[in-house]
């Protein structure tokens, strides 16, 4: 199906359901959410969540505004998904880089956030509440870079939080091993006017200095370059604490409450970095903190045939008087 074919067909089949539109954005098209606790802009490619604001608080999610929104090209901003490796491929845990041929140049922080998704249902559950499911299914001989029938399912809720619940699946008959990420992206009003409570006494890989291994001394301040790993499962926590960033600025805070994941990723790029991303303005870091539901590092998923996995983000806004 072309793109036309495509947007006719959205919209003759969810076109009529309240508070939904479905947009173009150049090449890419989007599912707008408005209902009476937020708004929302989910695009399907890459089953990403672009932008998510509860009426009443400012967006809770960073979102690019240099993106090209083309084909194939990942947006920067919301929530990418990362998947089934994270980062650079060659970084990853050798049960993950020994299913890839060495010879092949694969794309950072996997191919799923790269590719179209389908949208399988939208459903008003209240005048509060719109749910999303979407699906990524891949056949094992689709492409040489991952030869395992697997399928990626995407719950997205809309309301006063906004809920992921991205189910893995593999449908084969071999096993497989992946990383993935719910990258989000938060908007901040100033990172310096930021804290991230929630991570105290974890204990984190510094990416930026030598994968070192650290512990998190009080709240998290961000003044510079930033990349870490935090690894939960080392202190054999079932589930991670909420996570909760104060942004002192815009008076707000973000409840970050995740499951299915023992690894929590922060990033930013800060000054210098900032100038060598893609769909990244040089002063965009003062804006943005990257705090991601992860399963990377140590933290990696194996399924055998049939078994699924689930990773769970709630994301809820809050004014900072509220604490
Ligand atoms: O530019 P990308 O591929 O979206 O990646 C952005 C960043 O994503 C973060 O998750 C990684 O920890 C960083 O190392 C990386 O630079």
């Amino acid at each position: 199906m072309n793109l036309a074919q495509q947007l006719q067909h959205l919209y003759s089949e969810f076109g009529h359901i309240e508070g939904i539109h479905i947009e173009l954005h150049k090449e890419l098209i989007a599912v707008a959410v408005n209902n009476s606790a937020a708004k929302a802009l989910i695009f399907l490619q890459g089953g990403q969540v672009a932008e998510y604001q509860a009426h009443g608080h400012s967006k809770t999610l960073w979102l690019s505004s240099s993106n090209r929104y083309q084909q194939g090209q990942p947006l920067r901003g919301g929530i990418p998904i990362s998947w089934p490796w994270f980062g650079q491929l060659a970084q990853n845990p050798k049960a993950i880089t020994a299913q890839f041929d060495a010879a092949a140049q694969p794309p950072a922080h996997g191919f799923a956030r790269n590719n179209l998704w389908q949208l399988d249902s939208i459903t008003p559950v209240s005048s509060s509440q719109t749910q999303l499911k979407l699906s990524y299914e891949l056949a094992a001989e689709q492409q040489a870079l991952w030869p395992y029938a697997s399928r990626l399912e995407l719950t997205i809720t809309v309301g006063e939080q906004l809920e992921l619940n991205l189910v893995v699946t593999n449908t084969g008959s071999k096993p497989f091993s992946y990383s993935s990420a719910l990258h989000s992206y938060y908007a901040v009003g100033d990172i310096s006017r930021c804290q991230v409570s929630g991570l105290e006494e974890q204990r984190y890989i510094d990416k930026l200095d030598n994968e070192q291994v650290k512990t998190q001394q009080g709240l998290l301040s961000i003044s510079s370059e930033t990349d870490r790993i935090y690894q939960h499962s080392r202190l054999q926590q079932k589930e991670l604490p909420t996570i909760r960033l104060i942004d002192k600025e815009q008076q707000q805070q973000t409840l970050i409450h995740s499951s299915g994941s023992h690894s929590t990723v922060v990033w930013n790029p800060w000054r210098n970095k900032a100038q060598h991303l893609n769909n990244f303005a040089d002063d965009d870091y003062q804006q943005m903190l990257c705090i991601e539901t992860a399963n990377v590092g140590e933290d990696i998923v194996t399924l055998a045939p049939r078994q699924s996995r689930q990773l769970q983000l709630a994301i809820k806004p809050q004014p900072l008087s509220a604490t």
